[in-house]
């Protein structure tokens, strides 16, 4: 297998271990899923003794697991999972059971074929009672001959829009016996006669999917780098058209619409890179803390790595079609690359809480601080939700002559956030008060949570963003940065003008300001655009891409990579003679008579 993964380092190097995962092939391996919610799943719910078992042999790869929740019948709504983990105390076992055809665990990276264990989220019952979903460890497949154990039922569940390396799977339990001790039992636990020990915090867990929800943020980053980088390199070399004529053809760069389809991308994959790096470390932070049985950072957690997840996923799928569509002709072969990076980067909109849901569970936060600044509460010097409760400037000031760190542009995202958050809190508040129940009312209004949590998440990227330019003390590099900073601001404006301009907070002539400073920016960036891919430093297997290729010659190797598929092996293909050929005699034949 390419670049096989060394011996992997199970500390909290989280973001390395992620990182390692994008390298290691984005459109997925064997040991996705072990790498990144298995192992993730050890370090966070095992105790002690099950981590001194499990871990060691997951580091060294004695076993390949994966991560078992999503049922055929249900991926959203954890409450309703099928599969059952029934405690029997004669024995000391649980008994996992599938009972329904819905309740088929469907979809598992690597379940397929790959993995020999899985961590399975099945629901719990002992002493005749559920208390909800809790992870198991279970194994499939025996170690030697890789075949299913007696009771398990398991294999691919075929085709897929694109990750089509990855043997996502199926898999059903017919009362499969698993020690007591197969139940993960840092949060939650089951004592040998049966009862039930709860966890401090009924969510811990979920851990695992809050770390693949912080490292998709980073993931996103990856994927709009990378495709900006095959955009902009191809750009530079593709001539098409005269700008001055006469003047000989320029280069598809050079166009303004060019740029403004391709650096946004580049500016967002940056913004998008910071705001993961400063996710992850807070995931990492926050496992440190629940480890010293602090729960507190919890809820930011959750409601952070929700709100990223769905608004960077979300932009990437937009970003790389654009990037894809900016190339042409070329751009929609194979050997552009954007297929490959398109089919994988997308599944992530779907995957690790599908958006609608996760903004909406971002909503829920924002609503207990939207109650908190009714009921006239102080902020709780929370940075990434204290201006929620600060009184901003009543009006719009981005075109001010100086805006010292884009101050006045932050406080125009700031401006929309709090007011998208407190109207669509006053709206659930009138509807409940006109006798909707809180769940109606909360349905009524999710269209406008969804865009409350969207403003609250540019703001946090765009604070993020020009908090990390502004650490930079390499004057050059950080001008460069600043003009792309300086992009991603006003498109942002640009992006959410509808809203700065509902409430009369920003004139149509701020507006056109902010896409002045867009046509500036473009301008400064389009020069050093070619060095700014560069120093990303994507070797040309990562890109994939013949488009992307670092030293430019692009037809040379377009012709190549023509020739060298299968079809041309030969210049007549069997089926000529077979079909086409007897077609066209008859019809020569046809056309004497
Ligand atoms: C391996 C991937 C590496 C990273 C990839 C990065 C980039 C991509 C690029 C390349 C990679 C290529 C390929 C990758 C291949 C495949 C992808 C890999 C993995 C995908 C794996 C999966 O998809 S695993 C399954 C994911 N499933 C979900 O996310 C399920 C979504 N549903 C839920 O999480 C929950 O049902 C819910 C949150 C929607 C609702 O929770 P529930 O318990 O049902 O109850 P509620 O009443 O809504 O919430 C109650 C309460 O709890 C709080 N809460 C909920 N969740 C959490 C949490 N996790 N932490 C903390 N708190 C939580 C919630 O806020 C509520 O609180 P309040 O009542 O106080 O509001
Ligand atoms: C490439 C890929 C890899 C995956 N890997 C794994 C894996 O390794 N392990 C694993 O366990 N799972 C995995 N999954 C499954 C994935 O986690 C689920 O598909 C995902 O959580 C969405 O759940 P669902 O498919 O049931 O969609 P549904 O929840 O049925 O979504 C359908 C629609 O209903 C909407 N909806 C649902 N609930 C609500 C709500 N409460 N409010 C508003 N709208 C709602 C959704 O927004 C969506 O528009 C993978 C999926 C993909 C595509």
């Amino acid at each position: 297998m390419e670049h096989a993964p060394k011996a992997i380092d199970v500390t909290n190097d989280v973001e390395m271990r992620t990182f390692n995962f994008f390298t290691m092939g984005i459109d997925g391996h064997p040991l996705g899923l072990h790498l990144d919610m298995a192992i993730p799943t050890i370090l966070n719910n095992a105790d002690e003794e099950q981590q001194k078992d499990w871990l060691p042999k997951a580091a060294n790869r004695e076993f390949i697991a994966t991560y078992a929740q999503t049922e055929m019948g249900h991926g959203t709504n954890l409450k309703k999972l099928e599969t059952t983990a029934t405690y029997d105390p004669k024995t000391q076992e649980f008994v996992l059971n599938s009972p329904t055809i819905t309740s088929t665990k469907w979809w598992p990276g690597n379940l397929g074929k790959s993995s020999n264990y899985a961590v399975v989220m099945a629901q719990l019952y002992t002493q005749g009672k559920c208390h909800g979903a809790h992870p198991f460890f279970v194994q499939l497949r025996d170690l030697n001959t890789h075949k299913p154990l007696k009771g398990i039922t398991v294999g691919d569940i075929g085709p897929k829009f694109g990750m089509n390396t990855v043997d996502n799977g199926f898999l059903q339990f017919d009362h499969v016996r698993t020690p007591r001790r197969s139940m993960f039992m840092k949060h939650a636990k089951v004592l040998p006669d049966g009862r039930y020990v709860p966890p401090v915090h009924d969510k811990l867990n979920y851990s695992a999917m809050v770390f693949i929800r912080a490292a998709i943020v980073s993931g996103m980053a990856y994927h709009l780098l990378v495709t900006s980088t095959i955009a902009v390199r191809y750009s530079a070399i593709r001539r098409q058209g005269e700008i001055t004529p006469g003047a000989g053809e320029v280069k598809v760069l050079d166009y303004q619409t060019q740029q403004h389809r391709i650096f946004p991308q580049l500016a967002r994959g940056l913004a998008f890179r910071l705001s993961g790096q400063y996710i992850m470390k807070l995931y990492t932070q926050t496992m440190d803390d629940i480890r010293n049985g602090d729960i507190s950072a919890v809820p930011d957690l959750h409601a952070l790595s929700c709100g990223l997840k769905a608004v960077t996923t979300h932009h990437a799928a937009l970003g790389l079609e654009q990037c894809r569509m900016a190339c042409g002709g070329h751009g929609y072969s194979q050997a552009s690359g954007f297929p490959l990076h398109y089919s994988v980067a997308v599944g992530a909109c779907t995957y690790e809480g599908e958006n609608m849901v996760m903004l909406l569970q971002t909503a829920r936060h924002l609503m207990k601080i939207a109650k908190a600044i009714r009921a006239g509460q102080s902020p709780k010097s929370n940075k990434i939700v204290d201006y929620l409760f600060h009184k901003g400037p009543p009006k719009c000031l981005i075109d001010q002559a100086y805006d010292t760190n884009y101050r006045n542009v932050l406080e125009s995202f700031e401006h929309l956030a709090r007011r998208q958050t407190l109207e669509v809190y006053d709206k659930l508040v009138q509807l409940q008060q006109q006798g909707r129940n809180y769940e109606q009312a909360w349905n009524d209004c999710a269209v406008e949570l969804c865009k409350a949590t969207r403003a609250h998440v540019r703001t946090f990227l765009a604070r993020t963003f020009v908090e990390e330019i502004d650490k930079i003390s390499d004057l050059s590099i950080k001008s460069v940065l600043q003009d792309l900073l300086q992009l991603y601001l006003y498109y942002e404006v640009t992006e959410c003008a509808t809203g700065l301009l509902e409430d009369g907070f920003m004139t149509g002539q701020q507006h056109k300001y902010a896409k002045k400073k867009i046509y500036e920016a473009l301008e400064k960036i389009r020069p050093n655009a070619v060095s700014i891919v560069d120093s990303f430093d994507f070797q040309d297997r990562e890109l994939h891409s013949v488009l992307g290729r670092r030293d430019g010659n692009v037809y040379e190797n377009l012709l190549k990579w023509a020739q060298s598929s299968p079809l041309n092996k030969t210049d007549v293909l069997p089926f000529h003679h077979k079909y086409l050929g007897k077609m066209m005699e008859e019809a020569r034949q046809r056309s004497k008579i």
